[in-house]
């Protein structure tokens, strides 16, 4: 179950069953913003300067930048070393090991199904508000539904364009990404006319509303650019992560990139700055020109727009919206059935998943499956219980593929050493001769022994930040410290940093991709702290409900894919090599 794929395994080599290698860096990028920046940027800004932060809601988006970046950088080096399909689950079988990488894409199933349901849902619903909500009302008499998990109506406008969607996906690369561009451009220029005509009107006094100026019934904290504290600002930032969901779609087309192992982690680091520029304009143009405690949580701009007598502005606003939704579904729906691709085709899933249409030269009838289920999960099913689902899934693949670079900078699977290990019986390795040669200490290069220690501290340091991360959430929903949780948070937290600094005395392999993470092992340990806490702040429901979806995971696998797995054959077929070579050999000395 722990078995691993080797990182030159994974060459660009065409293989039999080819998706084809269309898209470039404009494509990829596209991707990345299309399927990142979405209604979030239309709402998110409200809400979090509304509920938590005032006009200081700018520094909440930069806080979630950072620590999507961190995770974000961790993708881009593993895109870079492996270019296969399947993004985290692709990276955690050459990290960690197959029963971890098939969760991990289960997980990403998960996220991405309820992620492309909910989208749609929404878009529905942004379709039929500006008429007066007929479409609802009338299904809602004509159908209603009373169970509790369901949806009030089945929603057959979200199911529709569910399908829609999926069968131009399923038709063929290069006109759904050529779709894709022409949604995200608008949804920039939205965004970009949004920040622009917002110029006019931008007042600083906004920024620093005196507390004597909001009126009492407002809940308005302080007044000034920090009405709610810094403490506000983290708490907003948590939110503001989700609007930075989504980029890693970028890592799930190593197999349809044209230059892979370039294009890709270049694509994510400027998509993601794209967007960064985008939510912080966004916040600090809706700061400047409304007053933080006037703002409508729900929808930010029509509301100023409404008081400002700006109609045009407010339809442009509607409909861009529309366009991010677009985006953001395609966005979806793209990089599912591309999981299942790959895990199909290391025998992990079933095969329907891993054959690729010889004339769209796209995983066909994997796309359409995956279509029909998004489309009747968003159309029948009470998507408020679910939406949590989809960030755990998320924060769940983003900790594991930074726990992955972790673990391959500390060993290095394919050096010498390694086959040193592979192969028990050479004991004298290059990488030894040559250090013993150049009289380097053998400390800095890894080794078997090295790698195991680096193994086991990131181990431990993961172990520590769950600790470390329940008692601080455990203390904030107390609304104190008390002699426990002050006791836990502390000890956990200079444990971690023990541990940090331990891991980074520890000698890394020198097997680096062309895009490697800065500051390793500071940057991956910080994500993954930073994700781990992002995780306990989900409710209990949310965790009983992934729990019950990983437990369908492992039962598929124990009795699935452990026994057709492609590795698991190779693998075998390679020890049975070896062990005929060695009777051979034994036959001809005796
Ligand atoms: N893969 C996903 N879960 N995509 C959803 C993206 C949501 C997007 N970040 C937003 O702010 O609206």
């Amino acid at each position: 179950m722990l078995r691993r794929k080797k990182e030159s395994d994974l060459s660009t080599e065409p293989t039999k069953n080819q998706l084809s290698r269309v898209l470039g860096l404009v494509d990829l990028i596209s991707l990345g913003v299309g399927s990142t920046l979405g209604l979030g940027a239309y709402v998110l800004a409200g809400e979090v300067a509304v509920k938590f932060t005032g006009p200081a809601v700018v520094l909440s988006f930069a806080f979630a930048a950072v620590a999507s970046a961190l995770s974000g950088l961790c993708y881009a080096e593993f895109a870079s070393r492996v270019p296969k399909a399947g993004s985290a689950y692709a990276f955690s079988y050459v990290g960690i090991g197959e029963i971890v990488a098939f969760l991990i894409g289960w997980d990403l199933i998960l996220e991405y199904s309820i992620g492309c349901a909910s989208i749609a849902r929404a878009l529905s619903g942004h379709i039929d508000k500006p008429f007066g909500h007929p479409m609802r009302e009338y299904l809602k008499e004509t159908f209603p539904m009373h169970v509790d998990f369901l949806a009030p109506y089945p929603d057959f406008f979200s199911f529709t364009s569910i399908i829609m969607l999926t069968f131009l996906i399923a038709w063929g690369m290069r006109e759904s990404s050529f779709l894709n561009k022409i949604f995200t451009v608008v949804n920039l220029l939205t965004v970009i006319t949004v920040v622009l005509t917002g110029l006019i009107k931008v007042d600083t006094y906004n920024w620093n509303i005196p507390k004597e100026d909001i009126p009492l019934d407002a809940k308005g904290g302080e007044g000034g650019f920090l009405p709610f504290g810094w403490s506000g600002v983290f708490v907003g930032a948590a939110t503001c992560f989700y609007g930075f969901v989504g980029f890693d779609a970028i890592a799930t087309t190593g197999e349809e990139a044209k230059r892979p192992t370039k294009d890709i982690p270049l694509a994510i680091v400027i998509s993601l700055s794209i967007i960064t520029l985008s939510y912080c304009s966004v916040a600090i143009i809706l700061t400047l020109i409304w007053p933080y405690y006037k703002q409508d949580p729900e929808a930010p701009f029509p509301h100023i727009y409404q008081e400002l007598g700006w109609q045009a502005l407010e339809w442009i606003v509607t409909i861009g919206a529309v366009f991010a939704l677009c985006t953001n579904m395609i966005g979806t729906l793209f990089p599912l059935p591309r999981i299942l691709y790959s895990m199909a085709s290391d025998g992990l899933l079933f095969h329907i998943f891993s054959k690729v249409d010889s004339k769209t030269k796209t995983p066909f009838w994997g796309t359409l499956i995956c279509g029909t289920f998004a489309a009747i999960l968003s159309s029948l099913f009470d998507l408020q219980q679910l939406m949590n689902m989809m960030s755990i899934g998320t924060l769940m693949a983003y900790s594991l593929v930074c726990i992955c670079v972790l673990v391959l900078r500390y060993t290095n699977d394919d050096s010498e050493e390694c086959k040193v290990r592979d192969n028990g019986r050479f004991r004298v390795s290059l990488m030894r001769l040559l250090s013993s040669s150049f009289n380097l200490p053998n400390s800095q290069i890894t080794t078997k022994n090295t790698g195991r220690t680096s193994v086991k501290i990131i181990l431990v340091y993961l172990i520590v930040a769950i600790c470390f991360c329940s008692s601080v959430s455990i203390a904030q929903t107390e609304g104190k410290f008390n002699m426990i949780t002050y006791a836990a948070c502390s000890v956990s937290g200079v444990l971690l940093l023990v541990l940090c600094y331990s891991l980074s005395r520890q000698p890394q392999s020198t097997n680096r991709p062309t895009f490697h993470v800065p500051c390793v092992p500071f940057v991956p340990c910080l994500s993954v702290v930073l994700n781990i806490y992002l995780m306990t702040q989900l409710d209990t429901s949310t965790w009983i409900r992934f729990t019950v979806w990983l437990f369908i995971g492992l039962l598929i696998y124990l009795f699935y894919g452990l026994r057709n797995s492609v590795e698991r054959l190779n693998q075998r077929r390679i020890l049975d090599e070896t062990y005929m070579k060695q009777i051979r050999y034994e036959i001809q000395v005796y």
